[in-house]
């Protein structure tokens, strides 16, 4: 009774039983479809029936307005997560993670001077040496045969040559992902869940849940990588360089000022977890998403392809970052893309320390409030034929319509979200799927093999590639002939 008629919530449009019972939105996320993850497509029904406001859990409401996304992350005041998504994907010190804006604060700015636009530009010709090592192992090993795309970005997103190596570019790091996700959907249902596989020893883990051995394999190795750094860094002098102490970002947050207690070994590993896994995927499945409607469009795929013929008529050297940036029409694809790929789709909750009001509502201190990228890229009266691959949309900085405040399009594309905790790894999934896209249409010819539109169609939330794969029971293939 609280919560249907009492609760501060209650004026707040929505399903009387999403207000009532949190089992409304587990249901959706663990059961609906047979897949789960379905909520925040559930959510953009009840936007149509119920208005930009919807009360989607007892304590909880989503926003659909453009206009309020900055409002909500903000770079000003900084809003905590809940906390009990910290355990979503077992790495509960993570940057991602982490719930309190204070502390979220001193660890992000630990990690920050890594991601610098001006640090990822001096590191692309590293990215680019792995994208040649990739395209020159295409051209002796696959060519005219199938390949899963899939599969190629993840060799650039690694920040390791090892998987190069790997038949089919098959990685291990990509089988803990899908473990991953596979796990956050219940985790953040159930957050004691997570709580209980984490107070496990491994073994019994591996026992019980099979599918997350891969995971805690995972684990190992990233704490393995934080010793060695560990090991590496007490060798040295604090002020004396090594060329061995600034090897990884690891070296880097161990010489920093951080409080010894954010050195623990386990915050650590948490943080080479999270870095890793989200590097991976989500510049992994955009780079999927731009790659398969570019090569499914021949007028696309030709306009790529000429302004990529003109500006380096030597396949062999790919241009720097900083020129590949310059192109137009490349960049647009590359725009596109994340527009499509959505990044991460699930709902990202904000909880304000002070009463935020939206329209007559009222929204006390402490309530959850959440938007997310889905809404926001498939505004159709920002993006007209929201589902259409359409890179001429980005060409020559058009703005929004009056409606929107005519300011450029590209306020309103949120894939890295925005606020003090906007995607730290943006600049390096800009060189990667640039370089990435660069390097592949260049210097092959690709075409789609037994694939369609439904390859790459999000059917679950949390990002897909794989789930798409393991529920349609096909892969995206193509076939390349230089
Ligand atoms: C296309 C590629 C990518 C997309 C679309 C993407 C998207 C996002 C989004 C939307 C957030 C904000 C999440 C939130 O509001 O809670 C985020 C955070 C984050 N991303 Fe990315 N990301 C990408 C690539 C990367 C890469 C390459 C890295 C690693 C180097 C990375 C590491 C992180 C981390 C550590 C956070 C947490 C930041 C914080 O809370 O301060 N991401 N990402």
């Amino acid at each position: 009774a609280y919560r249907v008629w009492f609760h501060p919530l209650a004026s707040v449009p929505g399903p009387r039983l999403a207000g009532l019972t949190y089992w409304y939105e587990s249901y959706y996320e663990l059961l609906h479809r047979g897949l789960g993850g379905q909520y925040t497509f559930k959510i953009q029904r009840l936007h149509e029936e119920y208005g930009p406001i919807v009360r989607i859990n007892p304590g909880e409401v989503h926003i659909d307005d453009p206009c309020f996304y900055s409002q909500l992350y903000t770079y000003r005041d900084g809003f905590d997560k809940p906390e009990h998504l910290k355990w979503r994907f077992g790495s509960p010190s993570a940057l991602f993670s982490t719930p309190g804006h204070h502390i979220h604060k001193v660890r992000r700015s630990a990690q920050d001077p890594f991601f610098t636009k001006s640090r990822i530009l001096k590191l692309a010709p590293e990215i680019q040496v792995k994208a040649d090592k990739m395209c020159r192992r295409l051209a002796k090993d696959f060519s005219d045969q199938q390949i899963p795309p899939t599969s190629l970005p993840n060799s650039l997103s690694t920040g390791t040559l090892e998987f190069l190596d790997h038949s089919m570019f098959e990685s291990p790091f990509v089988k803990a992902i899908r473990g991953f996700k596979d796990i956050a959907h219940p985790c953040t249902q159930f957050p004691w869940l997570a709580r209980i596989f984490a107070s496990l020893p491994s073994w019994v883990v591996r026992i019980i849940q099979p599918s997350m051995s891969c995971v805690m394999d995972f684990q190992d190795e990233m704490r393995l990588l934080v010793r060695t750094a560990q090991a590496e860094v007490n060798q040295h002098a604090p002020d004396e360089k090594d060329i061995k102490t600034d090897r990884t970002i690891f070296h880097g947050i161990l010489r920093s000022d951080l409080p010894k207690e954010e050195l623990e070994v386990e915050i650590l590993k948490d943080h080479a977890v999270s870095l890793i896994g989200a590097g991976i995927a989500s510049a992994q499945w955009t780079l999927t998403v731009a790659f398969y409607h570019i090569i499914s469009n021949k007028e696309i795929a030709c306009r790529l392809k000429d302004e990529l013929e003109t500006s380096m008529p030597d396949e062999d050297n790919i241009m720097s970052l900083e020129k590949l940036m310059q192109l137009p029409y490349l960049m647009s694809c590359v725009e596109e893309g994340l527009r499509l790929a959505c990044g991460q789709m699930t709902r990202s909750p904000r909880i304000p320390k002070k009463p935020m009001q939206y329209g007559k509502h009222f929204l006390p201190p402490d309530t959850l409030i959440s938007m997310d990228t889905w809404h926001m890229h498939h505004n159709s009266a920002l993006f007209p034929d929201s589902f259409a691959f359409v890179p001429e949309r980005w060409l020559d900085q058009p703005l929004s319509p009056a409606m929107y405040q005519s300011r450029p399009l590209r306020y309103y594309m949120v894939s890295f979200g925005k606020g003090t905790r906007h995607c730290i790894g943006m600049n390096l999934a800009y060189a990667e799927i640039t370089i990435g896209l660069a390097s592949l249409i260049r210097r092959f010819e690709w075409e789609l093999w037994e694939t369609s539109h439904a390859d790459v169609e999000v059917v679950r939330d949390l990002i897909a590639p794989e789930v798409v794969k393991t529920s349609k029971g096909v892969r995206m293939l193509v076939r390349l002939g230089k």
